[in-house]
């Protein structure tokens, strides 16, 4: 019998809603991933209410954490990390000694870095040396990287000009460290209204998804989150990059048509996990040459 991957999944915590692992665990359960969540925060809602209560937790909480399993001997079967919303750069910081801690246990384990750094027009609220540790620390440890249009142009410290700049700067911070970058949302001048837009570039190539653009009152949170964490998911189980990114623009695809039928706020995870798991619909990446 195959064996299950084990990966754990340090990022935020919402108790009322889905961000973070909220938005992430249960999905990478339903496609067949053990999950060891780690959560950086709790706090009652994702911030993009403009409210919430709950706690950051304490930076030597994550060696601690991931100590105690290294210490009951299960370190070793960890075959992932993957990091999200950080509540400080101290946490981050910890973050990148856990995984070298893990990688020595395993060194095959892959470190995923979806590099969160808020969207303050959106209410995405993420201390500013949260931003600094990603750019400067997190990028060269990271295997993954999995940036929006705005992280991408953080690392890269401009904004993008076209698809084929995008294709660019996403190639450059392969020279520095990730062997895959994914760029969950582009926004670049002249872009199509009608569309969502995702790209992936590899050492072997570029690839483009375009999947329709679905309209919300509000738009959902979390779907960075889900989206990252089911690509990781379904790159353990086997997939080669662009599967798992075909994958992963559907089943995310296959979420936001539930939460939209539902006209709800908060991403529709149960209603959907059918859909996750065999999502309907396929969108086939396109290369791109550069
Ligand atoms: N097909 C879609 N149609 C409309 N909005 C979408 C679609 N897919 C994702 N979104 C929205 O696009 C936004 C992506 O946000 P962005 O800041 O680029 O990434 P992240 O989710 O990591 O913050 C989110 O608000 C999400 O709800
Ligand atoms: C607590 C928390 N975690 C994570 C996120 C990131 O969500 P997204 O997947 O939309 O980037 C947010 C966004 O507001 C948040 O408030
Ligand atoms: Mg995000």
């Amino acid at each position: 019998m195959k064996r299950t991957p084990h990966l754990l999944a340090i990022q935020s915590h919402v108790v009322f809603g889905h961000a973070g692992n909220s938005a992430a665990v249960f999905p990478m359960q339903r496609v067949g991933v053990k999950v060891w969540p780690l959560n950086t925060v709790q706090f009652s809602n994702h911030t993009q209410y403009g409210q919430w209560t709950g706690e950051v937790l304490a930076p030597a909480q994550i060696p601690a954490l991931v100590e105690g399993i290294a210490t009951i001997g299960e370190l070793g079967n960890c075959d992932a990390v993957l990091s999200g919303y950080l509540g400080s750069a101290e946490q981050g910081r910890a973050i990148l000694s856990g995984v070298a801690r893990i990688k020595a246990a395993n060194p095959r384990a892959l470190y995923l870095c979806d590099p969160v750094m808020g969207h303050p027009e959106k209410g995405c609220i993420v201390p500013a040396e949260v931003s600094e540790f990603l750019v400067e620390q997190a990028l060269t440890c990271a295997d993954v990287l999995c940036p929006n249009q705005l992280e991408l142009d953080s690392f890269c410290g401009r904004r993008a000009e076209s698809l084929q700049d995008c294709v660019e700067m996403a190639r450059s911070l392969l020279e520095r460290g990730p062997k895959a970058v994914l760029v969950k949302h582009l926004a670049y001048p002249g872009r199509g209204a009608e569309d969502f837009e995702m790209l992936l570039v590899t050492a072997e190539g570029n690839w483009h998804i375009r999947r329709p653009l679905l309209a919300f009152a509000r738009q959902p949170v979390g779907v960075g989150d889900l989206t990252s964490g089911l690509f990781l998911a379904r790159l353990l189980l086997g997939d080669d990059w662009v599967a798992a990114f075909e994958f992963t623009a559907a089943a995310v695809h296959e979420v936001l048509l539930e939460t939209q039928a539902c006209a709800s706020y908060e991403l529709e995870l149960v209603r959907a996990q059918d859909r996750i798991m065999h999502p309907r619909l396929r969108f086939a990446a396109q290369p791109l040459e550069l």
